[in-house]
This record gives C-alpha cells, sequence and structure tokens, in this order.
C-alpha cells in the first residue's frame, strides 16, 4: 500500500451515499427493497394521520356540535373524497389505527435495515479478508502490515457506521419526498415555497460540506499514521523497553493525536457555525411561510396549522440531511481506501477465484531453477537472483549457503510458487506450473522459517493446524524428530500447555522445534527449511540432522543454512553470492576443495574464537 492516503473521488453528498447504498445493495437487494417498502409505508401513514389532522382543525374551529364533517364535494391531491360524514370519533380512531400500522412498519424496516448493515459490514470485511489470503505474495509482501491490519479492523468500523449513515440519509429523503407530495395535497404553493427555501439553504451550506470532506480526508491520514505506529511500536516492544525508547513512542503518538485533536476543534468551531446558520436560515423561513400564509395565500387557520405540523417535521429533515451527509463526508475516506485496497489485491489475484487450486503430482524427479532472475522491487537495479540455476533432485537434501542478503529465502519463495521469475524458469518435473498450479503445488510443502509462527494455543493444537487427524502417536514422533520430545514431556501439561501469543512463553529453540515438529507431521514431499534451526542448541540441531537424514530418499529437502550441522546431511550444496550461484557440488567434492565457500564455513566454525579458547583451556 502506498504511504499516501488513497485519493478521495469527486463524488460529494447524496452521490457518495448513493455510491455506499448501492454497494450495500449488493449484500442483499431484496433486504434493501423491502426495507424501502416499510419505510416508504411507514412515512406514507404518518403523513396521513398528520393530514386527518385537517378535517379535526376544522371541526374544533367551526365549533359544531355534532364534530361530524361531509366529505362530499372535496378533493386531495385532485381526487374528489366519497360523499359520506365522518365523525370526530372515527377520525381520531383512524389517527390511532394508523400510528399503530406506522410502527409496525418501522420495526419490520428497522430490522431488515439492521440485517442489512450487519451483511454489509460482515461481507465487507470478509471481502477484504479474502481478497489479502489470496492475492498474489508480491503484492501483499509489498503492502504495509499495519495497512492491512487497520483496514480489516479500524477502517471497517468506520465504513459500517458511514452505512449507518446512508441508511439514515436515505430514510430522510425517503421521508421528506412524501412530506412534499403531501404538503401539496395542503396547498401548492406554500409547499414550493417550503421546500424550494430547505433546498437553496443546504444549497448554500455547500462550503460546509467542503469542509466535512477535508477534515475527513485529514482524519483519514492521521489514522493512518497512529496504526502504523502502534503497530510498530507492539512488534518492538521489547527491543524499545530494554533501550529506554518508550518515551520517544509516546511522544510520537501524543503528537499525532494533538494534530488530530486540532484539525477535530477546528472542524467543530467551523461546523457549529455552519449548524447555528442553517438553524436561523430555517426559522427565518418558517416566519416567512407563516407570514405568506396567512397574508397572501389566504389559507385557513386549520391549513395553515397542519402546514405547520408538516413544516415541524420537514426542518429537522433538512437539517438531518446536511448533518447526515457531512459525517459521511468524514468517514467516506475509508470506504473509498477499502474499496480500492481489494480491487488491487483481487487485480493480482493468485489463480481463479476463491482459493480454486489445480492438483499437481508429486515430483518425481527433479525441481529446478532455470536461470532465474528475481527482483524485489520492480525497476530497480539490483537483482535478489541473478541467472541462477539450482537443480533439487527429489528424494536428496540440497543445501544453500551464503552470507545474509544473498538471495537464499528468495530461492526457498521460488520454489514454494509465491513469487515468479522475472527471467527464467522454474520447473517441477520439467513442468512449469501454471497460476492454479501454485495452490496445488503448496500441498505437496511444508515450510519453517527462522521466525516462527504459533497460535496462542496448545502445543497439541499447534501441531494439529496441519494435520487435524493426527493421532498422538504420531504427534509424538514428530517432536521426538525436532528434538522437541523432551521439552515438551516436562511441560506440567506436556501436549496440552498453552504456548502464550506467537509462543512467547516459548524459548527461542523451543518455538523453532514446535514448528519443526508441525513440518514433520505434514508429511510433505518437499520439506524448506530458511534457517529452521538457527535457535537450537548443537545437540538438538545434529537430532534434528540425523531425524533428516533418516527421511533421505523419502523426501526432498532444501536446507538453508550458516550452521554446518543443518548442511552436513546435504547431498549437494550450493553458494549464492549477491544473487549468484557461485559454488556448487556435491558436499564430499565441495568439502575436499579447501579454498572453496563450502569448507571455509565448516573451517570457521570450527575455528570460532570461543572454541579455541576451549580447546587451548583444554
Ligand atoms: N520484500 C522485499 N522487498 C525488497 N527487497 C527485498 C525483499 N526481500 C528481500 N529483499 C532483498 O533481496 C536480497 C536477497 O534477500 P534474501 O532474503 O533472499 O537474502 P538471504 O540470503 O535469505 O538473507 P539472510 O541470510 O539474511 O536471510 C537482499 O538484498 C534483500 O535486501
Amino acid at each position: 500500500m502506498s504511504d499516501e492516503a488513497a485519493p478521495i473521488r469527486p463524488l460529494e453528498g447524496l452521490r457518495s451515499a448513493t455510491a455506499l447504498v448501492r454497494a450495500m445493495a449488493r449484500f442483499g437487494r431484496k433486504r434493501l427493497a423491502v426495507a424501502l417498502t416499510f419505510l416508504v409505508l411507514g412515512n406514507v401513514t404518518e403523513g396521513i394521520s398528520i393530514l386527518l389532522l385537517l378535517p379535526i382543525l376544522t371541526l374544533a374551529g367551526r365549533g359544531a356540535p355534532d364534530y361530524a364533517i361531509d366529505l362530499g364535494g372535496r378533493h386531495v391531491l385532485g381526487y374528489a373524497l366519497p360523499d359520506v360524514s365522518v365523525g370526530l370519533e372515527i377520525l381520531l380512531g383512524a389517527i390511532v389505527v394508523l400510528v399503530a400500522l406506522q410502527a409496525a412498519f418501522n420495526r419490520v424496516k428497522a430490522v431488515y435495515l439492521s440485517d442489512l448493515l450487519q451483511d454489509f459490514a460482515n461481507g465487507t470485511r470478509a471481502g477484504l479478508f479474502s481478497a489479502v489470503a489470496s492475492a498474489r505474495w508480491e503484492t501483499v509482501v509489498r503492502m504495509r502490515r499495519a495497512d492491512l491490519e487497520h483496514a480489516l479492523t479500524g477502517e471497517i468500523d468506520r465504513i459500517t457506521f458511514s452505512g449507518f449513515v446512508s441508511l439514515n440519509l436515505m430514510q430522510i429523503v425517503v421521508g421528506l419526498a412524501i412530506y412534499f407530495v403531501l404538503c401539496l395535497a395542503v396547498s401548492v404553493p406554500m409547499t414550493l415555497f417550503a421546500f424550494g427555501f430547505g433546498l437553496i439553504a443546504l444549497l448554500l451550506l455547500k462550503p460546509y460540506r467542503k469542509l466535512a470532506e477535508r477534515f475527513g480526508q485529514k482524519i483519514q491520514s492521521a489514522r493512518t499514521v497512529q496504526a502504523r505506529l502502534v503497530s510498530e511500536f507492539i512488534s518492538g516492544l521489547k527491543t524499545a523497553r530494554s533501550m529506554n525508547q518508550e518515551p520517544m513512542h509516546v511522544a510520537q503518538f501524543e503528537r499525532t493525536l494533538d494534530a488530530t485533536k486540532a484539525d477535530a476543534h477546528d472542524y467543530a468551531r467551523r461546523n457549529a457555525l455552519g449548524n447555528g446558520l442553517f438553524q436561523v436560515a430555517l426559522a427565518i423561513g418558517a416566519a416567512g411561510f407563516v407570514l405568506i400564509s396567512l397574508r397572501i395565500a389566504g389559507l385557513e387557520m386549520s391549513q395553515m396549522l397542519v402546514l405547520l405540523v408538516i413544516l415541524m417535521r420537514v426542518t429537522p429533515r433538512f437539517q438531518g440531511v446536511q448533518a447526515q451527509v457531512q459525517a459521511l463526508l468524514v468517514d467516506l475516506p475509508a470506504w473509498w481506501r477499502v474499496a480500492d485496497l481489494q480491487q488491487r489485491l483481487e487485480a493480482n489475484r493468485e489463480g481463479g477465484r476463491g482459493f480454486a487450486s489445480a492438483p499437481v503430482p508429486v515430483p518425481r524427479q527433479e525441481i529446478l531453477l532455470d536461470r532465474v532472475t528475481y527482483r524485489h522491487k520492480e525497476g530497480s537495479e539490483e537483482a535478489a537472483l541473478s541467472d541462477c540455476t539450482i537443480r533439487l533432485p527429489v528424494g536428496q537434501a540440497t543445501a544453500l549457503i551464503g552470507a545474509s542478503g544473498a538471495g537464499k529465502s528468495t530461492v526457498a519463495d521460488i520454489v514454494m510458487g509465491l513469487i515468479r521469475p522475472e527471467a527464467g524458469r522454474f520447473l517441477v518435473d520439467g513442468r512449469e506450473l501454471s497460476e492454479a498450479e501454485r495452490r496445488g503445488w503448496r500441498e505437496h510443502l511444508a515450510y519453517v522459517p527462522q521466525e516462527t509462527f504459533l497460535l496462542h494455543d496448545t502445543i497439541r493444537a499447534n501441531l494439529a493446524i496441519v494435520a487435524p487427524q493426527a493421532t498422538e502417536a504420531e504427534m509424538r514422533e514428530a517432536l521426538a524428530d525436532a528434538a522437541a520430545d523432551r521439552f515438551v514431556a516436562a511441560l506440567p501439561d506436556g501436549l496440552d500447555t498453552r504456548v502464550g501469543d506467537r509462543g512467547t512463553l516459548l524459548s527461542g529453540g523451543e518455538r523453532q522445534r514446535i514448528a519443526l515438529a508441525r513440518a514433520f507431521l505434514r508429511r510433505p514431499a518437499v520439506l524448506i527449511l530458511d534457517e529452521a534451526t538457527s535457535a537450537l542448541d548443537w545437540e538438538s540441531q545434529s537430532r534434528v540432522a540425523e531425524a533428516l537424514a533418516r527421511r533421505a530418499g523419502r523426501m526432498t529437502v532444501l536446507t538453508i543454512a550458516h550452521r554446518p550441522s543443518m548442511v552436513a546431511f546435504a547431498d549437494r550444496v550450493y553458494t549464492l553470492e549477491a544473487g549468484r550461484v557461485v559454488e556448487e557440488g556435491a558436499m564430499a567434492d565441495l568439502m575436499r576443495n579447501g579454498e572453496g565457500h563450502l569448507a571455509r564455513m565448516f573451517a570457521h566454525e570450527a575455528s570460532e574464537p570461543g572454541r579455541r579458547r576451549l580447546a587451548q583451556g583444554a
């Protein structure tokens, strides 16, 4: 994800809300249609109950003793009413029935809208989640983890709120439309005056909507920065503490909070002025309305009172339109950003829709990187791999050695089908894998990196992730091969011991051994170890190496290591230097070449200063 917040599209106000409602409708067109129907029914019944005030007020004004009104000869919206006489009791009863109906309609509407909102929130979140899961590795790895986490949590909450606001806005607009028609039934010119006035006031408030839009963008950037700071702080908490860096982090975080507060204060101050002006404008409109109704239009008192009742309901709705549009504009950037992110991820989906994968047969001969070149950053000068040919014969162990940054992990990523060569080919039994086959290919793999991934759960659960059907005996065998059996047996709850958040209750070496056991339990055709035993003591490393040697012929192993014990069991060794293969050959042959990289690595290990001192002391 780029550092800059995604640009806000030139959509504003009602158009933005419409776009969002359309997006919501994708999660339940029928539901939205039902909710809209009940919304209209609710508003119509409310409106009719208000219109019924008209005959009641007329009766009250006339002071007739029978309190009955003849409908004959009267017209509503151009339609003649039936020639009947209606009493006060009937009118009041009708109002009560209408209000009860309105409550029932509103209830149905509220339930449908709430379900729709929930589906929209969940659907958006799940859509983004699965877009991250199914995007090509190159795409995901170039995005910031903090941005993805923030998009899936904080941004989604803002989007849900935007959805809520859009639905409110939709309700207000539908309400206004219905009141417009009802007002027309009472007086056409006065309706045009009242609604025209409201619309003009809304138009004049455009600068305040621009203000909300700008504030929304500022908030968006500030929250993105805050999410990044939080993520970096939490990931590096121990290091920060060890070097007394917490005050620096806290000060940095507080600075961003202060900036947000200043922006919010400025927005609230200016916005309050806008709201105040709007209120005054509407009051002027109402006063003008009464004056014109009585002095110029010559409305009857009952008509004017009904129009006033309607006006009292219409005015807050006009205010509501402005308030909801502003609220929407503040939070809408989160929606555009997540939509943008999801679009980018989906455009770079690995394979077909969902997690479809095409089956790939178990490799029988060799896995080959054929003259592969790869650059992590497009257009960069530095290639992580340049013209590398590396052969992994099936059933054999191949070791990759070389200085830090030489390109070893990049080779592992190619073998896992996570990244694709920029030039050259990656072949399994002489065949290039299609997009859909990459997932199928990974069915045969197990990968153990230096940085292990453990769930905050028991050891048993952590092992079962890759082999849910594994028996306890199989688990214990895998633990023994990973030199983890003794320490697990010594834990108070054995296999059922919880490992803490990301395994923090275990030591680094213990975590690596559980991860190794998990890989063994998967019984992969190809095992990739990327400095997987870097935190293990030499005795544990030797046990793991022995277990790997025992599997010789049955499993293809790619081992990346800096320590000889995890290389010694390999059949072939490749040395990488700045992305190029500078040495390759059978283990035994390379060991005989005393000047070669491999022989020097072994010699260096044997002559480590500590060892020398021990040897001297002995
Ligand atoms: N995601 C990435 N984006 C940009 N550059 C990267 C990325 N990953 C690796 N590189 C660069 O590619 C080169 C090879 O990296 P790679 O991780 O393959 O080396 P390595 O031999 O595995 O190193 P180490 O032994 O330290 O793990 C390095 O220069 C590294 O900086």
